[in-house]
């Protein structure tokens, strides 16, 4: 099966993936303590929030995908690797932080499968280590003003690559030319190439840009798996030319989430 999305990523630039009855269980469990987060007063939200905005909670206005004029229009909720001492007052939302590290423990395991397959395939190379320095993030949207087309603009990640489920229509994605539409059923997630990807596999698989369409909803989330490998050790392509000297890509991987307005990735 991970052979399968393995060989999609390579040919079609992302992967649609089933999940199992129990794998399904363990993402609405975790799908059902994020609408219980989301709902509570963003005063009491703010509880959870790390100084620089990079651990738990983060308001609306901090995120953004191009300009900072034009905000993400959503708050969300992050988790960084198992590190639930850099989220304030964490033990407060045990139910939620289990429930999402259960979900992270499943996808970390397809995570390692796929990526190791596309490292054998395309350079009979071994995925590199990630759980370190990659994170959960739950999106939540509500009803947007009608002035924005895009709840977000376009973008790619600038991780190796981001797993998402979404709960409602709105994720637009450019697999090439044009931008396709994609809905995800609840036992559906998307495995989404980012730069990272692109350069290790010397650009056999380009990063999948998306947005978000502001249909109106009343409600909606997403839930992202963002995996970048970890800094501890250098990152060399798994693909290049002959003449072409080993570039390490840890500079580029580390501060890619300042053209978000976010603090760098860090080593935890
Ligand atoms: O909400 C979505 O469907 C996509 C979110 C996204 O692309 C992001 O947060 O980077
Ligand atoms: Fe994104």
């Amino acid at each position: 099966m991970t052979l399968d999305y393995a060989r999609e990523l390579l040919g079609v630039g992302y992967a649609r993936i089933s999940l199992d009855t129990e794998e399904a269980a363990l993402l609405a469990a975790a799908l059902e303590e994020c609408r219980r987060f989301f709902s509570l007063p963003d005063e009491t939200k703010s509880r959870y929030s790390s100084a620089d905005r990079n651990f738990g909670y983060r308001p609306l206005g901090v995120e953004y995908s191009i300009t900072a004029d034009r905000p993400d229009l959503n708050d969300c909720f992050t988790l960084w690797s198992d590190r639930l001492d850099l989220v304030p007052n964490s033990a407060e939302l045990a139910p939620l932080t289990g429930a999402l590290l259960r979900w992270r423990d499943h996808l970390s395991a397809l995570v390692s499968d796929v990526v190791g397959q596309v490292a054998e395939i395309v350079g009979n190379a071994k995925a590199p280590r990630f759980e370190a320095a990659s994170y959960l993030q739950v999106n939540s949207y509500t009803r947007a003003s009608g002035d924005r087309d895009l709840l977000q603009d376009r973008h790619e990640d600038g991780h190796l690559v981001t797993v998402i489920h979404t709960t409602a229509p709105g994720l637009e994605i450019w697999p090439g030319e044009e931008c396709l539409p994609v809905e995800t059923a609840p036992d559906e997630l998307i495995l989404m190439p980012g730069s990272v990807f692109a350069d290790l596999t010397g650009g056999r698989v380009g990063a999948l840009d998306h947005q978000v369409r502001n249909l109106g909803l009343e409600r909606r989330m997403s839930l992202m798996y963002f995996v970048n490998p970890e800094l501890t050790e250098p990152l060399y392509p798994w693909v290049r030319a002959a003449d072409e000297p080993p570039a390490d890509l840890r500079d580029k991987i580390r501060s890619h989430p300042a053209g978000f307005g976010l603090p760098d990735v860090p080593v935890l």
